[in-house]
């Protein structure tokens, strides 16, 4: 099958790299020194899936009319990345691999044309050098839609499920939220410069990630969010976290960290610092400190480390673990 990828970066270039090695007739989009790397040597898949170079065609936008998109950029790039390739949608279904809640209606919104269904990266990949991709955890993809007709995904993973495992859920919105909270993981990374594993190794750093991931999790039960069972989490476990004192809640990042396994994981919102691109944090914990006003409420822990990420991100500067501290505790 012809499938167009866009956005190649750490997930798309996993994605794109196991489509071609299964067969398919994949072409990817993306930009300066990596799309310079990919049209000269392929991508180059390395880690937990093997060691495997696949010999895509690369451009900056899509030239030949795809049977199946799928869009794996950071969230507050997918809209313009759509709209640069509407030309050859219309029609075609469109898979965004995105965390945070927006991926749906904003892909909706770009290509109207088109079936959008939303996909969750389960597996950790990095793109730290042009043209390799380096899976650090393997895991599974979650698709699904916004409405009842889940015809789209069904056809998506039956595409997809030959090359990485892919499930189908019915409550989409309910696996968004399950994400976003495992995905609590990525600012203290970005923050400090440490790996995750890191992060949550440090006493101090992992009562403010336990600390922001349970006021995340009470967030969504105001907003009536039903979790789904996802990388080990599911609604029962998060309901029973968001209830428990801070020092005993701090297990949940402990049992995260295990999971994801000994590889150094900086996460996808540190990578973005180490290129000095700007990260989706506004769609992470930002849009923990969005959904919490809209029930009346407020999510001072998860606004902080949204704060905390842009100086970084300004300034080029990592933070200490007693800077941060000291920030978290006057609040
Ligand atoms: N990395 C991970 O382990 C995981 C990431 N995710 C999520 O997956 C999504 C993608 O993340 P990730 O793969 O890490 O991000 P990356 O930054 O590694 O990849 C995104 C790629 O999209 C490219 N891009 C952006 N705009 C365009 C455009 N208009 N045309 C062509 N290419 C474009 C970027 O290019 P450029 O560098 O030039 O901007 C970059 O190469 C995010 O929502 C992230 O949160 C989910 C699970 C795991
Ligand atoms: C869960 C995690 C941290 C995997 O790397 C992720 O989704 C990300 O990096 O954005």
């Amino acid at each position: 099958m012809r499938v167009g990828v866009i956005g190649a970066g750490a997930v798309g270039g996993s994605l794109a790299a196991l489509l071609a090695r299964g067969g398919h007739d994949v072409e990817v989009t993306a930009r300066g020194a990596h799309l310079e790397a990919i049209r000269a040597a392929g991508i180059r898949l390395t880690g937990a899936w093997g060691d495997y170079t696949a010999v895509v065609e690369a451009n900056s936008v899509l030239t030949r009319a795809p049977e199946l998109v799928i869009v794996a950029t950071k969230a507050q790039d997918s809209v313009a990345a759509i709209r640069e390739n509407i030309a050859l949608l219309r029609g075609v279904p469109v898979l965004v691999v995105q965390n945070g809640l927006d991926a749906i209606d904003a892909a909706t919104a770009a290509s109207p044309r088109s079936d959008v269904v939303g996909g969750l990266a389960a597996y950790a990949t990095s793109y730290l050098s042009p043209g390799v991709v380096t899976v650090t955890t393997a895991g599974n993809l979650y698709v699904g839609v916004a409405g009842e007709d889940d015809v789209p995904a069904r056809y998506v993973a039956s595409v997809l499920n030959p090359v990485i495992p892919t499930t189908v859920v019915q409550n989409f919105v309910g696996a968004q939220w399950t994400k976003l909270i495992i995905n609590q993981v990525n600012a203290l990374p970005a923050i400090t410069g440490l790996s995750v594993q890191e992060v949550v190794a440090d006493a101090r750093l992992r009562r403010i990630m336990t600390a922001s991931m349970r006021e995340a999790v009470r967030t969504g039960l105001r907003r009536k969010v039903r979790f789904v069972s996802l990388q080990g989490l599911g609604h029962r476990s998060l309901r029973l976290f968001a209830a428990l004192p801070l020092a005993i809640g701090g297990a949940l990042p402990s049992l995260m960290s295990a999971r994801i396994g000994k590889v150094p994981n900086p996460g996808s919102t540190l990578q973005s610092i180490r290129r000095g691109q700007a990260t989706e944090i506004d769609y992470l914990n930002g849009a923990v400190v969005r959904e919490a006003e809209l029930v009346g409420s407020t999510a001072p822990v998860n606004a902080l480390l949204v704060t905390l990420v842009h100086d970084v991100e300004d300034s080029g500067d990592f933070l200490t673990a007693d800077h941060v501290w000291s920030r978290f505790r006057a609040l």
